[in-house]
């Protein structure tokens, strides 16, 4: 199909402020370009970095503001260049929307790391317009930063996928953390730290929750599988853990003392660290050396990644867990995940929602 001569006219639901509060608004999509895919927003999964956007958190939030970047959307309109998808087609839209292309993480396809790179919202495209995401009828996406949802996956279930799902993938491949016995931890169990549980599980580890309450325990253990459960304020249940993980996912979304998890890691292990947090972190240095431990971030994945994840998702039965909620309830699920009240994803049923109420 050949490109559209006409903006189209789409209705997000946008922050105004530093509030965070949604509510209905009304901007253009830019004309179809040769590789440019418009879909119809059919979910989109709430991550937490949605509410540290929409509250300004990291202090560079610009609005109106149209969050979302856990997008699963049908193919209505592709450019004229367009090889990889076609209309009717099941595609899923992160994080990432653009990057340069030219420079060292881009030609090895790490392209999330391009200092370029442009963000599904938040940011400002090529042609100068403001990007907005997933919380709105359609998007135009260049089709380098789509992905096909294979037929196994359901679409509601796969939008965590593209970006909670993709975040912990990314790092357990890159730091050689695919084989099977290893001890993992995951702390935070919320929308990214429960895809490390289902991950971790797929991958036959041990897998041990660190919480900051009891809550979740009972979860934890019948439903995701975890092995074991820690409180991180029991003392001797820390103490009688110590010295026994491979790695840690630490999603932990605010400042907390890095030692006590540090503790945690056997000789060699690995802290990753996958939580935004807009203040300096702690620890003493012989925590690290005294182990030769690492401290280490990632920060979600590639496309090539996105692609090998889904199908492995797909493979290994690995699946979100949801709640799936209309437009309507966006700021009341905002609230939810400010307060820790979510098992363990929001996804907004945007195409069964009426965003001009
Ligand atoms: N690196 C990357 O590429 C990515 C980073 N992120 C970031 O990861 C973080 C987690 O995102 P997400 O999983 O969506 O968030 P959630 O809110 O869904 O989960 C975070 C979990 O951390 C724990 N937690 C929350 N607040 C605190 C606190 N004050 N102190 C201690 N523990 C706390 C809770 O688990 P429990 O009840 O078990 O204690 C909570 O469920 C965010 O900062 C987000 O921006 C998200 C995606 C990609
Ligand atoms: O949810 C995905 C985005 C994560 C993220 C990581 C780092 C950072 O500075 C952000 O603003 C977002
Ligand atoms: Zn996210
Ligand atoms: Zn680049």
């Amino acid at each position: 199909m050949g490109s559209l001569k006409t903006e189209k006219t789409v209705t997000g639901w946008a922050a105004r402020d530093s509030s965070g509060i949604l509510s209905p608004y009304s901007y253009t999509l830019r004309k179809t370009g040769p590789e440019d895919v418009v879909i119809k927003v059919l979910f989109c999964g709430v991550c937490h970095t949605d509410l540290h956007q929409t509250k300004n958190d990291l202090g560079m939030s610009k609005y109106p503001m149209v969050p979302g970047h856990e997008v699963v959307g049908e193919v209505v309109e592709v450019g004229a260049e367009v090889s990889k998808f076609e209309v009717a087609d099941t595609v899923g839209a992160g994080v990432i929307v653009g990057c340069c292309r030219e420079c060292a993480p881009c030609k090895a396809d790490t392209e999330q790391y391009c200092s370029r790179k442009i963000w599904s919202y938040n940011d400002v495209y090529t042609d100068g317009k403001p990007t907005q995401g997933g919380f709105a009828s359609a998007m135009v996406v260049d089709q380098k930063f789509l992905v096909k949802i294979p037929p196994g996956l359901a679409p509601e279930q796969a939008a965590p996928l593209l970006c909670a799902g993709l975040t912990v993938y990314s790092p357990m491949k890159h730091f050689g953390l695919m084989e099977t016995g290893l001890s993992a931890g995951v702390l935070g169990l919320g929308g990214v730290g429960h895809m490390g549980v289902k991950f971790a599980k797929a991958m036959g580890h041990h897998v041990t929750v660190i919480s900051s309450s009891d809550k979740k325990r009972a979860e934890a253990v019948h439903h995701l599988g975890a092995d074991s459960y820690l409180v991180s304020s029991d003392e001797a249940g820390m103490a009688a853990a110590a010295d026994t993980l491979d790695y840690i996912i630490d999603t932990v979304p605010a400042f907390h003392p890095l030692e006590p998890y540090l503790s945690l890691l056997k000789l060699n292990g690995k802290l990753i660290l996958l939580g935004v947090i807009n203040q300096p972190l702690q620890f003493l240095t012989p925590m690290v050396m005294l182990g030769r431990k690492s401290i280490t971030g990632s920060f979600i994945g590639s496309m090539q990644e996105t692609r090998e994840m889904l199908e492995f998702c797909e493979a290994k039965g690995v699946t979100s867990m949801i709640e799936v909620v209309k437009m309507d309830y966006a700021n009341e699920a905002f609230k939810r995940l400010e307060r820790n009240d979510v098992r363990y994803r929001f996804v907004i049923d945007v195409a069964g929602s009426n965003l001009d109420p």
